[in-house]
């Protein structure tokens, strides 16, 4: 299952060049992520966090810039869980707009104890959400 959110591209999001600059690409993805844990996995990053102790961190990112956002843009941006690991989740995450790809993300994020900052397997209700959400990457073949 694709989990979808959207943004809208602010005057805070780009450089004077009139694009996204990239480090807010980041946030973006991250907002998304945080979207998705909220509205799809049953877990806000508030329950996650201040309730649970337990977050999220990104082990990996793998960006390819696609085309360029500029201000006022609608980006609608959406989340396809590859892999589920015992304590790791591989997430694509693409940003698209008027039809035209702006940014594709391979992301590795890890359930991490905010106690110990180890890894530790994620629990149960939302490993069972990721299960059930999982989507098998298209074959490069
Ligand atoms: C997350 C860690 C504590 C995990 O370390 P360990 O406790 O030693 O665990 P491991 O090394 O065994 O790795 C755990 C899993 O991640 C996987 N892993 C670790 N690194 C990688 C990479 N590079 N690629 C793929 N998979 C990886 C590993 O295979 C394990 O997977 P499972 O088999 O599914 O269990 C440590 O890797 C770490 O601290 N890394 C730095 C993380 C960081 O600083 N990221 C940037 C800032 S975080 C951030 O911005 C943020 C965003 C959103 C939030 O909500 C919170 C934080």
């Amino acid at each position: 299952m694709i989990f979808e959110t959207s943004t809208q591209v602010r005057f805070a999001h780009v450089d004077p060049a009139g694009i996204v600059f990239y480090p807010r690409y980041f946030e973006m993805v991250n907002g998304a992520v945080e979207d998705w844990f909220a509205q799809s996995l049953g877990a806000s990053f508030k329950t996650m966090h201040i309730d649970g102790g337990y977050g999220t961190p990104t082990v990996k990112l793998e960006v390819t810039f696609l085309s360029p956002s500029r201000l006022g843009d609608e980006l609608t941006i959406r989340i396809t869980p590859r892999v589920l690991g015992r304590t790791s989740c591989h997430i694509n995450v693409v940003f698209t707009g008027e039809g035209r790809d702006r940014l594709n993300a391979d992301i590795v994020l890890v359930c991490m104890d905010l106690n110990d900052h180890k890894a530790r397997p994620w629990p149960d209700f939302i490993r069972e959400k990721i299960a059930a959400q999982l989507v098998e990457a298209p074959s490069q073949a």
